[in-house]
């Protein structure tokens, strides 16, 4: 049960601002004493209550509805109650200044919620990063990805991987106890070896499904390229349907790099218009152009245009590239492999749209990805090494064998956040929202 010392924390956990409803939620030690303080009643369990909530002069603060979930049934462990409000900031002013007012209660830092929660042993670290990136979904890729993920599906992989290596171990150690010294080729090493190669297999598909996860979660990088007057800007305002950037019949137009983020079919794409591809002795124009070249090498993938009644060749790195003759309105012939296109008419906009989705997503629709940051590929990294070199060397002494098989084994518990934890909770809870 919850240390009785344990400061009980109050915060909104809605979205600040004027609106019907606003949710607040307090959790601690002190929960039951604060609502029969201030609603009179400790409510059933899970069950909406409607109570008027009073100050301590027995002025009523707001009509709310209030939920009680006692630990450690509930998200964080502790007892949870809920104040569903009405969402004016008068209100919420006055019901946080009264909860926060009891001995023993205050105001919760950001991501303080979680934090209790992932304390109790209710969500892993995959799953919290899960629940942060559910909170920021904006797209129906990325609200799929971080669902799997906060429901613990990169938990549970990591489960299925960890027990055959801790068996491994086992039956090492065990070979070690029969052998008398030093090199093992038994049966039992045989044995561990081969759950090494299983969990390594694993391992590796996981890995491939890592830049797809991660762009998923950041966003694929869609660079508009081509020389000036090809109508780069006029297609981003055409995808993004509103006057992002300035278009105009003068050559040049475009210096900096403008970017829109797009929902395409579910997809979060940053688009980038760049300045059109020529040399200047300009210094600012040299520089947009600069830039471009060097944002179109890094992209996912490159838009790279020509206007269709231009003799312009194509100027662009290599990688992936979809070449676009546009103004197709004009008139004129495409060249073999380019998409005609016209902002203004809107020819060949569906097609491109339908491309730009295949070829940032795949042909057929891939399962949402276990791996999606940085913190997921390294640890997965570090456990393929390590089981690498076990199968590389399967003669080497035991001992060398168990060291690599702890290795793996500690890698994938920190990906759980059961070792080596504070500096990941610290950065990742700073980038919650108060009341998370
Ligand atoms: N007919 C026709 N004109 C277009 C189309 N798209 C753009 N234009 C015109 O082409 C000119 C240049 O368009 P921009 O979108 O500014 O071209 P840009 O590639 O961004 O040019 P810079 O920023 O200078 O590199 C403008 O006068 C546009 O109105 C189109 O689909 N059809
Ligand atoms: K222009
Ligand atoms: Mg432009």
């Amino acid at each position: 049960m919850a240390d009785p010392a344990t400061p009980t924390i109050v915060a909104l956990s809605s979205a600040p601002g004027r609106a019907g409803v606003a949710v607040v939620r307090v959790s601690g030690p002190r929960v039951r004493f604060v609502l029969e303080t201030i609603s009179g009643v400790v409510p059933s369990p899970r069950q909406a209550t409607l109570r008027a909530l009073r100050d301590a002069a027995g002025d009523v603060v707001d009509q709310a509805l209030i939920l009680f979930f006692p630990g450690p049934a509930s998200f964080t462990g502790e007892d949870v109650a809920e104040f569903h409000i009405h969402g004016s900031r008068a209100v919420l002013a006055r019901l946080l200044g009264l909860l926060s007012s009891h001995d023993g209660v205050r105001l919760a830092e950001p991501g303080e919620f979680t934090r209790r929660a992932f304390e109790a042993g209710k969500l892993d670290l995959a799953a919290v990063e899960g629940l942060a990136d559910l909170i920021d979904s904006e797209t129906e890729w990325q609200r799929r990805q971080a669902l799997r993920q906060m429901d613990g599906a990169l938990g549970t992989a990591v489960a299925g991987w960890r027990q055959p290596l801790v068996e491994a171990q086992a039956l090492l150690a065990a070979e070690l106890d029969f052998s008398d010294e030093g090199d093992v080729e038994g049966p039992l090493v045989e044995r561990a070896l081969q759950r090494a190669a299983g969990v390594l297999a694993g391992l590796r598909d996981a890995q491939r499904g890592f830049a797809h996860g991660e762009r998923v979660r950041e966003g694929f990088v869609v660079v508009l390229a081509g020389p000036p007057n090809a109508g780069k800007s006029s297609l981003l305002n055409a995808l993004a349907r509103r006057e992002v950037a300035i278009v105009s019949p003068v050559a040049g137009t475009t210096r900096d790099a403008i970017e829109v983020r797009l929902d395409l079919d579910g997809l979060p794409v940053t688009l980038i218009d760049t300045a059109g591809l020529r040399d200047s002795d300009d210094a600012i124009e040299a520089e947009g152009v600069r830039r471009a070249r060097d944002l179109a090498a890094k992209a996912d993938l490159v838009l790279s245009l020509r206007a269709i009644d231009s003799d312009a060749d194509r100027d662009h790195p290599g990688g992936s590239v979809i070449a676009l003759a546009t103004k197709a309105d004009l008139g004129g012939t495409a060249r073999p492999g380019e998409l005609r296109i016209s902002a203004r008419s809107g020819e060949g906009m569906p097609q491109l749209l339908a491309l730009l989705v295949r070829r940032l997503a795949g042909e057929e629709q891939p399962e949402p990805a276990l791996l999606t940051r940085e913190r997921h590929r390294a640890a997965i990294a570090e456990a393929v090494v390590a089981l690498e070199r076990i199968l590389a060397s399967p003669g080497a002494p035991a001992e060398l064998l168990a060291e690599d098989l702890r290795l793996a084994v500690r890698a994938l518990e920190r990906l759980l956040g059961r070792v080596d934890v504070e500096d990941v909770l610290d950065q990742l809870f700073a980038g919650f929202c108060i009341g998370k």
